[in-house]
């Protein structure tokens, strides 16, 4: 059987997908999309030989669409995730889940109200091949209790429409969701260290910053996000602990030997980084749609992000640490 999936929103992030599903992804096609731009889904209804429908709500209503992915804007996904589940279809959403924890409390209760599980939320880096071994490492006990972790999230640079807390809830809501994963826990404080600016940026931006979140146990995490950085997309991650220390190595593309050394070529965007996570995801996603059952980030994980980004937003104005209380977990969700 081949799943029929409907997109909304085939923007950049969407059409990388359909590439996947069409070319290495095996058990899934996209037949049907929409767009509030109707000459974009009409354009890429046509090279993907589908049908470009008129709304989101006829989409998911759509007898010929067996499940969703929804790669529009954030502030776009609450709506078409709740319909979704309302037609009692799966719905891939790409992050944030949410723009606000406000909103994913109502998709969770839409959710519990159908009774099971059917929004997955598109957080690839629990699918990339690195930090799953490093999970293992730490789950297999192998370097003892973490106690710091260091990310950075770099990115050569980003356009003018990138608001200030977008470094908190577009950006670092990357290394907010894979380090709840890593570690297991979740976080009960936010702080953003703010150093001094790039010249290399525009004005409204404060760039490089630095997120400082604490676990429930006291692991110290910190995120430095700087996205002007000019030269690549350079993610880094070590996770210190008591016997040893864990970190993602160089990006994985060639490494050249010549008269001037040995060096990484490196990666510039999050297809190229992130290409063999989001195949993972996706796979994995078609797979278990076909087979009935739920896979990959909760509604619960889009929401516990929303909730730290919202103090990370706040924490960018705010004097000192921010608290972080989340709600108690839905049964749906243990
Ligand atoms: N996982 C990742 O690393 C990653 C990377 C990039 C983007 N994203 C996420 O993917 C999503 C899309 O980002 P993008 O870079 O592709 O943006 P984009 O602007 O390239 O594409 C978004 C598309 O959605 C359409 N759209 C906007 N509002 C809509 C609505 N209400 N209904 C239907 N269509 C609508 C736009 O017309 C556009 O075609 C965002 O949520 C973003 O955070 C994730
Ligand atoms: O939406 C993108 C995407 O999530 C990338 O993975 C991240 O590196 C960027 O900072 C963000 O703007």
């Amino acid at each position: 059987m081949t799943l029929r999936i409907g997109m909304i929103g085939p923007g950049g992030m969407g059409r990388a997908h359909i590439e996947r599903i069409h070319s290495v992804i095996s058990g899934g096609r996209v037949v049907g999309v929409s767009d509030v731009n109707a000459d974009n889904a009409r354009a890429v209804a046509e090279q993907i030989g589908g049908t470009a429908f008129d709304s989101s709500t006829d989409l998911i209503n759509s007898p010929d669409i067996d499940a969703i992915m929804i790669t529009s804007h954030g502030p776009a996904h609450e709506p078409d995730v709740i319909a979704a589940i309302e037609a009692g279809k799966y719905v891939f959403c790409e992050k944030p889940l949410a723009p606000t924890a406000e909103a994913c409390v109502r998709i969770m209760e839409a959710e519990q109200k159908a009774g099971r599980k059917l929004v997955t939320v598109g957080f690839m880096r629990r699918f990339d091949a690195s930090y799953r071994e490093m999970k293992q490492i730490i789950d297999d006990g192998e370097i003892g209790e973490p106690l710091m972790v260091n990310c950075a999230h770099r990115n050569p640079t980003v356009p003018e429409f990138y608001t200030w807390d977008m470094a908190i809830n577009d950006t670092a809501i990357h290394e907010i969701d894979t380090m709840r994963w890593l570690l297991g826990e979740e976080f009960v404080s936010a702080r953003v260290d703010k150093p001094k600016k790039t010249s290399l940026r525009f004005e409204h931006l404060q760039d490089p910053l630095v997120l400082i979140l604490y676990t429930e146990s006291g692991v110290r995490v910190s995120d430095e996000v700087f996205v002007n950085c000019q030269y690549g997309y350079d993610i880094q991650c070590e996770v210190v602990a008591e016997t040893g220390a864990v970190r993602l190595s160089d990006q994985e593309l060639v490494q050249r030997a010549d008269k001037l050394g040995r060096r990484n070529r490196l990666t510039m965007d999050h297809n190229q980084r992130f290409g063999g996570a989001f195949v993972t995801e996706v796979q994995e996603w078609i797979t278990a749609v076909t087979e009935d059952r739920h896979t990959g980030s909760s509604s619960w994980d889009g929401y516990a992000a929303a909730v730290v980004c919202d103090a990370g937003v706040q924490a960018l104005t705010a004097d000192g640490e921010v608290p972080i209380s989340m709600m108690d977990k839905p049964a749906l969700y243990a």
